[in-house]
């Protein structure tokens, strides 16, 4: 827990060497921890806090007291957990580091709990990531991190650099050891959370995983979309915010890069709600043969794409990404659609994406917090607000689904089914006379829509049809497949009972139009495939729709 005497002496330390900061107070507030306020409104451009250089923690301290020659990322790590948890002092050329940042030292959080990184929240309050993108990286953050410190204590112990023979764990109750995983641990938290990349301050720096700490200016909370800069000029670290941004009394935000909630959560340990900068995955698993068949067929597929999963990002601005919409509808390719993006594919890809849509809503909907009864209340909190932002955007994405597929429709205008009936009155009263109804819904609804479809495409091919007449083009597709199908067994098999279900009964109750030309089984047959060639179903409404082809680019 931070006391107030320990802001006080960070403050009054950093201002003895020069840190400028005349117009910020810092408050404290036990839900927001520490944060700055604007005293006095300050002119455009005007600093409002400056850092001396000798007041930050730099790689270069930790190359020197660990007696290295070059840079080794993540030592500054180790340097801050010796700074912190060895009781011998650290020293550069007789100069006391320890002595030096010890109101620093003091004054940030004792604990990885305290800090709240889900990377250490305990198992069960782990769990309660499941399902979320987050949940998958802790994993592999966690095994990330120990390697990390392990061939960190490894080089330090080839190098016979300090007494690191052995690697310590705990020293005795309570007592953590800086060389242990926790102190790291420890360290990797602060660092996390509050460093600054070093390539501010070093031009040449390459690795941005490298960072330095800056009292002062670590002590501004984040906002998203906030107008800052920061700038390493005169041996100092100057920050600005927009002056349009804040007023007096407001709070002065840092900007800490927009960020979506995953890495917020992860690497902050807080989540915003409406996050502009939202995004989360949706993995799809298909077989190697698949992705290459796609990379093939001109599918532009996200970078890492294997068989263990393709990751297409979601985002507020882009909550259906094109190559997840043309990767859904090259799924539902067609062998008559080979080497072709047809509308039919797109339509199908949209509506089989919605469904995976809406089962990931489901796994969140089912979840609820009083299942998980005794939680920390903040890290549950944490929990509910981030699962409903992701719950969020998988939302958008079936939002969007819905009015991708309203739009394909009402530009290319597909024949209803209702419609083509309509064309067929003589048909159309057939269905009345044998299913009670000629309405496709009742028709659906009663599950029926199957034996109306291939009744009405044999129908087509059957009947008189004027050539400008909407239903050329079912004739044409069945004519088309006529030439090509090669009927197996198991087709007969699958259409066998349907067919008897139908004939020769309705070509003796209705021999004017069962009876008036070819109404076999194996008609029956190529009609199923001209079904799948055609058909489209909508289900937002359960329209019915048949449709031409029209390739799409
Ligand atoms: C660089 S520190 C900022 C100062 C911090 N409030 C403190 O007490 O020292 C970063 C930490 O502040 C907290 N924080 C920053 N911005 C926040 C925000 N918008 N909402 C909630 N917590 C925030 C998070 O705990 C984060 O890990």
């Amino acid at each position: 827990m931070m006391l107030k005497s320990n802001l006080e002496n960070l403050l009054d330390w950093s201002k003895s060497h020069g840190a400028y900061f005349e117009n910020v107070e810092f408050a404290f507030d036990k839900d927001r921890g520490v944060y700055g306020i604007l005293k006095h409104e300050v002119n455009l451009d005007e600093p409002l806090i400056i850092v001396p250089e000798a007041l930050f923690i730099t790689p270069e301290m930790a190359t020197k007291v660990f007696g290295l020659d070059e840079p080794v990322e993540a030592l500054s790590l180790l340097l801050l957990a010796k700074l912190k948890f060895d009781r011998k002092e650290t020293l550069i050329n007789g100069y006391s580091l320890s002595k030096m940042f010890e109101p620093y030292i003091a004054f940030l959080p004792n604990s990885c709990s305290e800090i709240g990184l889900p990377l250490f929240w305990t198992d069960r309050e782990q769990e309660l990531l499941k399902g979320t993108d987050a949940y998958p990286r802790l994993e592999q953050k966690r095994k990330e991190l120990h390697k990390e410190w392990s061939s960190l204590m490894s080089l330090l112990d080839e190098h016979n650099k300090l007494d690191l023979v052995t690697k310590e764990t705990t020293q005795g109750k309570g007592i953590v050891s800086w060389k242990s995983f926790e102190a790291y641990a420890w360290a990797h938290s602060i660092y996390c959370t509050r460093a600054f990349p070093n390539f501010l301050r070093e031009q040449s720096e390459r690795n941005l995983n490298i960072g330095f700490l800056c009292p002062i200016v670590d002590l501004l909370n984040h906002k998203n979309g906030e107008k800052v800069t920061w700038t390493c000029a005169d041996n100092s670290f100057v920050f600005r915010a927009s002056p349009k941004c804040i007023r007096r009394g407001e709070e002065v935000y840092n900007n800490y890069g927009d960020k979506s909630n995953t890495e917020l959560l992860l690497n902050y340990g807080f989540v915003l709600d409406d996050n502009e900068s939202e995004t989360t995955a949706l993995t799809l698993k298909v077989e190697e043969k698949v992705i290459e068949a796609g990379i093939n067929f001109g599918l532009k597929l996200p970078l890492g794409a294997s068989a263990n999963g393709i990751s297409f990002n979601i985002s507020l601005a882009t909550p259906l990404p094109n190559e997840l919409l043309r990767f859904m509808g090259f799924l539902h390719q067609l062998k008559s659609e080979k080497n072709q993006y047809t509308l039919r594919m797109h339509l199908e890809g949209i509506s089989k994406l919605r469904d995976i849509l809406v089962s990931r809503i489901a796994t969140f909907k089912t979840w609820k917090a009083e299942e998980h009864a005794n939680t920390n209340k903040k890290v549950m909190e944490l929990v509910k607000r981030y699962r409903s932002s992701q719950k969020s955007l998988f939302q958008r994405a079936c939002q969007s689904c819905d009015s991708t597929e309203k739009s394909l429709i009402q530009k290319y205008k597909p024949l209803t089914l209702q419609r083509a009936l309509k064309s067929d009155s003589e048909f159309e009263k057939c269905l009345t006379l044998i299913f009670g109804t000629n309405k496709v819904n009742e028709i659906e609804k009663k599950g029926l829509s199957d034996q109306v479809l291939l009744l009405f495409i044999v129908r087509c091919k059957n009947r008189e049809l004027s050539r400008d007449s909407p239903l050329r083009f079912i004739r044409e597709t069945y004519e088309n497949v006529s030439t090509t199908i090669e009927i197996t067994r198991e087709d007969v098999v699958e259409y066998s009972d349907l067919y008897h279900s139908l004939f020769p009964y309705l070509s003796q109750k209705i021999p004017e139009v069962f009876a008036a030309g070819d109404y076999s089984a194996k008609s029956m047959i190529i009609a199923g495939t001209v079904v799948d060639r055609i058909v489209f179903k909508r289900n937002v409404n359960g329209e019915l729709y048949l449709l031409q082809k029209i390739i799409l680019d």
